[in-house]
């Protein structure tokens, strides 16, 4: 069957959902399509399933530090995954309901579950339908990669996705790819009572970060008893036994790491290649992203790309904000761009690893002039109180100019206080506007305004 719409989005992910809600508002018709579950990723095997296994992992690792608190002996507890999994479940079902009730009964949407394919720059299909509109609007996100590593199609692995069905706990959890996957999945299976081993091919985890965020990091998880193998090359996959095995035949030690599950988190590859792209005349680049302007408008006119798919972000919040971004553009002659966000991002360990802005290694790397502040979580005197005094906080500042450059927070509360930066920094003010604030005693960001009165010049190898 034909229909003839103003606007076709693709995906109910992050951005798709919020954009059908503009553009009906606005008298817009849209054709609204999607595959699978509402909400996505994020929603579905993404940000709220594991920050709700996370919620009952800090649970049992709180009860096992009653003895710290002055509470005696440990209280007797176990740890039933099945229901863990189940309260995890209803919490995204909930979210997922009430999204697919907001759409399906969204005046002027009209909802089709299939795959989409283009059969033009102006028409999609979706099992017997043909949808027709002149704006299309791509938010179909990713899916967990399979790197072609030697031996995985002969070896039972879990993703992130399929590690939250199980039922039963893991008795020694292999996991490879030390990115934040891996690691939130890591410390909260090792803290629901797996052992973890994480095998990562970089020198140090978390590449992304600067390198004493990683060396914090690392003594965090490792004081949990988690085992680190970093710098292994040469990985390979293999069963031994009727369990998985990791090989790292290149190393000095090339012990293998064998588990009872091995869960691959190296990356994530976006959902474009069943698209049927050339017939609307684009082409994704070699990773499967699709470029896209400061608007998010795509080469084709009348297609754009929101979300995970065009490589701009890998967030909820820049998914969301694409959206924002197309909305303003599109229906209050607005003129927001892509490079207008700054890059912000939270890695929910426990405790929380939280950035903003330039790392310091891009600013050495950029060769700006840059003042440094830091204080360790041991001088915050929130972190004491709460007996939670790993990490740092960490600031970074123009030399010449006093403005913000960026910050990095590994520390209890990190993620809610790097927002008063993050505003700060979205108002480009600088290190003399943050030491005139007064913040609240005794929180975790009261510190900031103190951390930004403590500058240095930046020394010749990295803080
Ligand atoms: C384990 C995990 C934890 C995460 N934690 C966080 C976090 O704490 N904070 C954070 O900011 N981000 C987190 N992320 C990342 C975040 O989930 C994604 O960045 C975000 O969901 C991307 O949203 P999106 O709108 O681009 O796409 P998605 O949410 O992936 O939605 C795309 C939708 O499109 C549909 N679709 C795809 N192709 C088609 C097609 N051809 N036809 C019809 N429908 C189609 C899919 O079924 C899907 O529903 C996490 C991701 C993972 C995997
Ligand atoms: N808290 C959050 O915001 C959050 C949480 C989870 C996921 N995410 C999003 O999901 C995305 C994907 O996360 P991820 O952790 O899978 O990816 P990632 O890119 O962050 O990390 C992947 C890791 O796997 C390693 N790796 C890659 N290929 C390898 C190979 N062949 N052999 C050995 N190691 C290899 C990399 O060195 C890297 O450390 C992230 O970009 C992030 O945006 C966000």
């Amino acid at each position: 069957m034909n229909h003839s719409f103003d606007a076709l989005i693709v995906g109910a992910g992050q951005a798709g959902p919020s954009l059908a809600g503009r553009l009906t508002a606005a008298g817009w018709t849209v054709g609204f399509v999607e595959r699978k579950n509402f909400g996505g990723t994020c929603v579905n095997t993404g940000c709220t399933p594991t920050k709700a296994l996370i919620a009952s992992a800090k649970a049992a690792h709180t009860i096992r530090q009653a003895a710290h608190y002055g509470l005696g002996p440990m209280p007797e507890f176990t740890v039933d995954l099945a229901q863990v999994q189940a309260r995890k479940d209803s919490i995204v079902a909930a979210s997922r309901g009430s999204l697919e009730k907001w759409l399906t009964q969204m005046p002027g949407c009209t909802i089709f579950r299939g795959t989409a394919r283009f059969l033009s720059a102006t028409t999609m299909q979706v099992g017997d339908d043909v949808l027709e509109a002149r704006h299309i609007f791509l938010n179909v996100g990713g899916r967990p990669a399979s790197p072609p590593l030697p031996g995985i199609h002969h070896v039972p692995y879990l993703t992130s996705s399929t590690i939250l069905a199980l039922e039963e706990l893991p008795t020694h959890l292999v996991i490879v790819g030390a990115g934040a996957i891996g690691l939130e999945f890591a410390q909260l299976f090792r803290r629901l009572g797996s052992q973890v081993t994480v095998v990562e091919r970089s020198p140090r985890l978390l590449p992304h970060d600067d390198e004493d965020v990683a060396a914090a990091v690392a003594d965090i998880l490792a004081s949990e008893g988690i085992m680190l193998r970093l710098g292994a090359e040469c990985i390979s996959l293999g069963v031994e036994e009727g369990q998985p095995v990791v090989h790292v035949s290149c190393e000095q030690d090339p012990t293998p790491s064998r588990g009872s599950h091995l869960l691959l988190a190296m990356g994530r590859q976006p959902n474009t290649d069943d698209l049927d792209l050339k017939q609307a005349g684009l082409q994704a680049d070699a990773r499967g992203y699709l470029s896209v302007d400061e608007e998010l408008r795509t080469p084709v006119p009348g297609i754009w790309a929101l979300g995970d798919c065009n490589g701009r972000g890998a967030y909820t919040h820049t998914a969301y904000n694409d959206f924002e971004i197309v909305a303003a553009n599109l229906l209050d002659h607005g003129q927001r761009r892509v490079s207008d966000r700054l890059p912000v991002s939270a890695i929910y360990l426990d405790p929380p690893v939280a950035k903003v802005g330039l790392t310091e290694h891009e600013v050495r790397a950029a060769g700006i002039p840059a003042l440094v502040g830091k204080r360790p979580m041991t001088k915050v005197g929130r972190a004491v109180e709460k007996g939670e005094t790993q990490g740092f906080m960490k600031v970074l500042v123009h030399a010449e100019t006093d403005q913000i450059l960026g910050a990095s927070i590994v520390g209890v509360g990190g993620d809610e206080a790097i927002h008063c930066i993050i505003t700060a920094m979205y108002a480009q003010q600088t290190a003399a506007f943050m030491r005139r604030n007064v913040f609240i005693h005794p929180t975790v960001a009261e510190l900031i305004p103190t951390v930004f009165g403590e500058l240095k010049p930046l020394t010749a190898s990295e803080t």
